[in-house]
């Protein structure tokens, strides 16, 4: 997925995306605005974030503090359930440029395909008004299966640029992966290192004996296989040492068998199987 000239990007449809980025959630707004700020001095220049967390004021300010140029950060958020309609998605448009205090968006995404309400088609269809228009660089999907995706390129015609979805090494998603890939969609890993479970994670033989081996830490040995698996990794931290850990992935490179040894740790961990969620 890495392009041949730059290693810490990806090439979407119309746009590249860097493959390392900041999850943001649950950090509450000035929790969020001081890990922005910390990992874009670190070299990160995706941030995630959703108006589910209630931290795009905060994000915004971080990016604000960082002094870098808006033009520099690769910004990605997500709308709720209730904005499932062309004219909706441009209102929660609207509004995450509000709170977020920029005139343009990255990756907008649905966030939960929601099909109890038969609605996220026309939610894609917003987006792509969204991208017809310029106002948007691509296009996402999130928590989106194999059966979602076809019914969206079925009534639509569209194609969404990312599929974020929960991926690691105990829950690889093989097959939905496979789908994004045939159909050139990017895959993007939420919860990449574990999430409330990256300490099981940390401390698996496996991943630790092969962290050993690199002299690096399991952490961005977790990270390393996303990416060499051609994913684009989203890891949360509000620690500014976990921060920069996390960022230096890219001077390193795993050998197959460690790759492959690290796949079959997949148990089908705990992806949250009920795509009709609702909340968000
Ligand atoms: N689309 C969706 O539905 C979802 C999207 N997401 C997105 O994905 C992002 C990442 O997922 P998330 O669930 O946060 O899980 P992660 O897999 O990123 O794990 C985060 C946890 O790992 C800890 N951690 C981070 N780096 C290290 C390190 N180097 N060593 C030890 N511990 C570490 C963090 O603690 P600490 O902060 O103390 O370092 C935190 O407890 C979210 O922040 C969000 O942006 C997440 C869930 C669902
Ligand atoms: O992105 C997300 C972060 O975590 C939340 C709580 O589990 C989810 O609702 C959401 O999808």
């Amino acid at each position: 997925m890495s392009t041949a000239l730059d290693p810490t990007r990806a090439l979407l449809h119309g746009a590249s995306i860097p493959v390392l980025g900041l999850g943001t959630w649950p950090l509450a707004d000035a929790e969020a605005a001081a890990a922005v700020r910390t990992a874009i001095e670190s070299g990160y220049r995706l941030i995630d974030t959703a108006e589910n967390y209630r931290n795009e004021v905060g994000v915004g300010q971080g990016i604000r503090d960082s002094g870098i140029d808006r033009s520099q950060v690769f910004i990605a958020t997500k709308f709720n359930r209730e904005w499932h309609s062309v004219e909706g998605v441009l209102q929660a448009y609207l509004a995450s440029l509000e709170r977020l205090g920029v005139d343009y968006l990255d990756l907008l995404m649905v966030h939960w395909p929601n099909p109890d309400q038969c609605r996220f088609a026309d939610a894609v269809r917003g987006l792509d008004a969204l991208l017809e228009e310029g106002a948007i660089r691509a296009i996402g999907v999130s928590n989106f299966k194999a059966w979602h995706l076809r019914q969206v390129l079925l009534e639509t015609g569209v194609t969404p640029d990312v599929n974020q979805i929960q991926v690691s090494p105990y829950s690889t998603r093989d097959d939905l992966r496979r789908f994004n890939a045939e159909h050139g969609i990017a895959t993007e890993s939420w919860s990449p290192i574990g999430g409330s479970k990256a300490a099981r994670l940390r401390t698996d033989p496996v991943i630790a004996g092969i962290a050993e081996k690199y002299g690096r830490s399991p952490v961005q040995v977790v990270l390393r296989w996303h990416l060499q698996l051609g994913l684009i990794v989203i890891p949360k931290s509000a620690n500014p040492h976990r921060i920069a850990e996390n960022a230096a992935i890219f001077d390193f490179a795993l050998a197959d068998d460690d790759l492959a040894a690290i796949s079959a740790l997949d148990r089908g961990d705990g992806h949250i199987t009920d795509s009709d969620r609702s909340g968000n």
